[in-house]
């Protein structure tokens, strides 16, 4: 078993490394770590952000541990050697076009959601957000208009496109609650209007699954007046961006999330796929002790269970982290004073004193 380590830039180092400590604690038999360098970090050291060494070792490996890419000071480089390409490009180069983000609200923690504890309270979602396609991969340019320089960017989806992460959330759904929402912008965009129809037209193969549609515009609205409504969500790329930020506040913290990037490849041990938590590299908190792990950690979990196979180990990282939080270790973001290493720390010894 070979996993990849992608840390990257800011808080990404501060919170694999806890995620790493975690992993160790587990004592996998078989298990080989790889250490490679994404983001500003390695524009810095390769002179590009996904260098080729990279690439070959994520493409080597059975699955990717990622952390956070970014940094301001490239804020001015072209595009194709920002640190962001680095996260764009492994995405796209290795397929992973089913991002998986899971937010569900954590036991004694309702009171610190952004919402009502009561409306906090009935938060249990998925959102499958297609991660290949939409504005983010389409044409892009500057050029000149009578208004001065103009950017542009080619928003689009294809039917082959739609279908397949909407095959990926109906699997997703008939896993869950059997509820998936269609998000979209069919009222306006050409691009949601094939969304929608192809979202019906798989619906066919899923009779148990109650699909309904709703604009993003109304989604955002009820994602915060009445979350417990939704199940599974399934939204474009630049819109599952969005809401899933949006949901973590309605959990408690954008510290807190995980995800799954997943494609088509299979490995010996389950599906390829990239884990990271939904952050990014926070450069307003970087260096200080202050981020919050458990985004990291619960990715890591994620890993376990579906590139690797082992659901008792990913099972046993989240009760260990549900834990903690109702133990009242808390950093920052939720209004504690633990540092990164003390919520890793308090994660190791739960681990260790409960199995
Ligand atoms: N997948 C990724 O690598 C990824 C994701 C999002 C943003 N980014 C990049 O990160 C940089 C900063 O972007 P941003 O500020 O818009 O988003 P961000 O997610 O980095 O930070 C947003 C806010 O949330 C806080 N925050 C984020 N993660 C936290 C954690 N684990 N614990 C406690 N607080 C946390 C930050 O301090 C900040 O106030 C940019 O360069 C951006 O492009 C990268
Ligand atoms: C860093 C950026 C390219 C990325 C995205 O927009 O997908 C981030 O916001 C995320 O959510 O992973
Ligand atoms: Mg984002």
């Amino acid at each position: 078993m070979k996993i990849a380590l992608f840390a990257g830039d800011g808080i990404g180092p501060e919170v694999i490394a806890q995620a790493r400590r975690v992993l160790e604690t587990l004592e996998l038999p078989g298990l080989t770590l790889f250490e490679g360098d994404v983001g500003a970090a390695a524009y810095r050291r390769h002179g590009h952000p996904l260098p080729q060494e990279t690439l070959a070792m994520a493409r080597a490996a059975d699955a990717v541990l990622f952390g956070a890419v970014g940094d301001f000071s490239c804020d001015d480089l072209p595009r194709e050697l920002r640190p962001e390409q680095a996260i764009l490009g492994l995405r796209s180069e290795l397929g992973l076009f089913a991002n998986l983000r899971p937010a569900a609200g954590f036991p004694g923690l309702e009171h610190l959601s952004s919402l009502k504890p009561e409306v906090a309270r009935s938060i249990d979602l998925l959102v499958v957000r297609e991660l290949n396609g939409d504005v983010y991969f389409g044409d892009k340019g500057e050029r000149g208009s009578a208004g001065g320089r103009e950017g542009w960017d080619m928003m689009s989806y294809n039917e082959a496109e739609v279908r397949r992460i909407a095959h990926s959330a109906f699997r997703a759904a008939m896993g869950r609650g059997k509820k998936l929402t269609s998000v979209d912008k069919a009222n306006v965009l050409e691009t949601s209007r094939i969304w929608r129809e192809t979202v019906i037209e798989v619906a066919q193969e899923y009779p148990e699954v109650e699909l309904d549609h709703m604009y993003v515009d109304n989604a955002a609205m009820q994602l915060v007046k009445s979350p417990g409504q939704f199940d599974t969500i399934v939204t474009g790329n630049l819109f599952g961006d969005i809401l899933s930020d949006q949901a973590s506040a309605c959990v408690g913290s954008i510290g807190l999330l995980a995800s799954a990037s997943l494609g088509e490849r299979q490995t010996d041990y389950g599906t390829f796929g990239l884990y990271e938590p939904i952050h990014g590299s926070a450069p307003d908190i970087a260096g200080r002790g202050k981020a919050n792990p458990v985004a990291a950690v619960l990715s890591l979990a994620m890993l376990l269970r579906h590139s690797l196979g082992r659901e008792q180990d990913a099972a046993r990282i989240e009760r260990a982290v549900e834990a903690i939080l109702a133990d009242g270790v808390l950093g920052g973001d939720l209004g504690g004073t633990a540092s990164t290493g003390d919520i890793g720390d308090a994660i190791v010894r739960k681990i260790v004193t409960t199995s």
